[in-house]
């Protein structure tokens, strides 16, 4: 099984599926409703320690209109779970230095092992750059790394220049590779990140 990290369709870049990229697979050649989250289908899974991870879950439910039901804490959350969605949209803090948030290192190490082919994930993350430039969002590479094996497809990746001086695994080749929520930052800038993710995801 290969992930999939097709690019944004102005740079092309293998690493990332955007919004119009035109990739291999027939299901995102096209800007068509294919490629539109459904609210069926979309779940989101988060980990969190304070709370923040938490409220950003269910403040992106709201904005997708994802059921309370379909928002999971994967610290009590099993693989299958995952299976009933073709969007994943998945959160966590990032602890330590540049770690994952305690309750996912169990769940990715189990979810890296399934067959997530024809699935889409998206990342989303807490985190702070104002202290912790050097590792901000770290944990959402891991995750990303930790799917390298299941097939799955990564969406959602938009212009890490979003990201001012960013410095940490967040941003790779031009790209963040999700939305990361800095507690440094403004709400409106935030909620301006958010919007251009969820773009990103189509
Ligand atoms: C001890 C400690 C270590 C942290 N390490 C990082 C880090 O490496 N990178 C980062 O972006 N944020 C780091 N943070 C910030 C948290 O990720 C941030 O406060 C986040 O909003 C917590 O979210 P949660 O309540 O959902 O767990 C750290 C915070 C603390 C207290």
């Amino acid at each position: 099984m290969a992930t999939h990290f097709p690019g944004r369709a102005p740079r092309e870049n293998p690493q990332y599926a955007g919004l119009s990229a035109v990739g291999k697979s027939a299901s995102f050649a096209t800007g068509s409703s294919l490629i539109k989250p459904n609210k069926k289908m979309t779940g989101i899974f988060f980990g969190s320690t304070t709370g923040t991870t938490e409220s950003v879950a269910a403040r992106i439910a709201e904005r997708l209109g994802v059921a309370q039901a379909d928002v999971h804490n994967v610290a009590a959350a099993s693989v299958e779970d995952v299976k009933k969605y073709d969007l994943l949209l998945l959160g966590s803090s990032t602890w330590g230095s540049g770690e994952l948030q305690d309750d996912w290192p169990g769940f990715l190490d189990k979810l890296g092992k399934e067959d997530l082919s024809g699935r889409r994930v998206a990342l989303f993350g807490c985190g702070d750059a104002g202290i912790y430039s050097d590792t901000f969002c770290d944990a959402m590479a891991e995750i990303r790394d930790g799917l390298a094996s299941t097939g799955c497809t990564f969406v959602g990746g938009f212009d890490a220049e979003e990201y001012p001086g960013c410095g940490s695994r967040l941003c790779q080749d031009g790209e963040a590779i999700g939305w990361a929520v800095d507690d440094s930052a403004s709400d409106a800038e935030n909620q301006m990140r958010m919007e251009l993710w969820i773009a990103a995801i189509g």
